[in-house]
């Protein structure tokens, strides 16, 4: 399925039951199971060495209840490949593989879930067939830095947002064509990068949509101290945008974020976690994942929580090809 407006998101919302859920931590999972991230690229090193083990993450979320998957690109970069040796060609091809994974986990689940339908004997594999989107993961500037200043947002004065847009800009068009039905902007630290995105997406005429993801330490601010309201603002006014978000941010903190986030829009432990799902949901939120340090196990949690808020509907209007 594709995703092209923001008309294509509250359609996806519809097929979901009016809430979808998203996947938990990549980067931490991929940990747990053993790989080592201890690298600049952390969780992209995998897509080079290990790309069955994000198959297999992304298909533990797919299976634990989650409608969005997020890719491996987070960390990938053209400079920090090339920082190992790696040309931009094989850069370029090494971000689509890291969306490539992500469709690969989606056509594997939706097998399984169309051959589970034909098989009723078949208890093991119990999958519903469901509305997925596949994201592309842009992480911030800081985090390609990879020295700790995605999570205060200072840049330093040398950075300016024609900085930030000239960084981002061949990683963004590369992987606004690999397939993906969205952009995941993620942990973006302060506004100025913000507004290089929303500048970027504008110039480049990115033609898949975008949603863009803060992080904040205080509940008040982006960590780099920016008013999140502000920030939501810039996101707000970027046409490709179909959603404003807060990821990798203490719990507690979130539902008061979406309510600032709502003032300045006008749409749009697990069961520590889990317990404020609700709250959120009725903070406004209509997509709901995890990040660092969730697991399948969280998400299967929240996404059993949603099934009860969400509409029932015949599944014969959803899957219409
Ligand atoms: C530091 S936030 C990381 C977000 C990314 N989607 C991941 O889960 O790995
Ligand atoms: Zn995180």
């Amino acid at each position: 399925m594709g995703l092209k407006t923001v008309e294509g998101l509250t359609d996806f919302l519809r097929q979901c039951g009016g809430y979808a859920v998203i996947d938990g931590g990549l980067a931490t999972e991929l940990e747990r199971h053993g790989a080592d991230l201890n690298d600049p690229l952390w969780s992209a090193k995998c897509v080079i060495s290990s790309p069955h083990l994000i198959r297999r993450v992304h298909l533990d979320y797919l299976e634990a209840g989650a409608n969005i998957i997020i890719s491996a690109s987070y960390q990938a970069t053209l400079q920090g490949f090339e920082a190992k040796g790696i040309s931009k060609e094989e850069g370029e091809a090494l971000l689509k593989r890291s969306v490539e994974i992500a469709c690969e986990a989606r056509n594997i689940y939706n097998d399984r879930a169309a051959k589970s339908s034909w098989d009723d004997l078949d208890n093991e594999s119990n999958l519903k067939h469901k509305p997925i989107l596949v994201a592309a993961s842009v992480g911030s500037y800081g985090a390609y830095l990879a020295d700790g200043s995605e999570y205060s947002g200072i840049y330093g004065d040398a950075i300016m947002v024609k900085t930030l847009k000239d960084f981002h800009r061949r990683r963004v068009q590369v992987l606004a064509n690999s397939g993906a039905d969205l952009i995941a902007f993620e942990t973006t630290p302060n506004k100025m990068e913000a507004q290089a995105y929303a500048e970027l997406l504008e110039e480049e005429v990115i033609n898949i949509p975008a949603w863009f993801s803060f992080s904040s330490k205080d509940g008040t601010n982006v960590v780099s101290g920016d008013s999140v309201v502000e920030c939501a603002s810039i996101a707000e006014s970027c046409k490709q945008v179909v959603g404003i978000g807060i990821n990798c941010t203490p719990p507690r903190y979130i539902q008061g974020l979406i309510q600032s986030i709502r003032k300045a829009t006008t749409g749009v432990a697990e069961e520590d976690f889990v317990s404020y799902v609700d709250k959120w949901c009725d903070a406004g939120a209509s997509l709901v994942g995890g990040c660092c340090r969730t697991t399948p196990n969280t998400i299967r949690a929240i996404s059993k929580l949603l099934s009860s808020k969400q509409v029932s509907q015949g599944l014969a209007n959803i899957y219409v090809d």
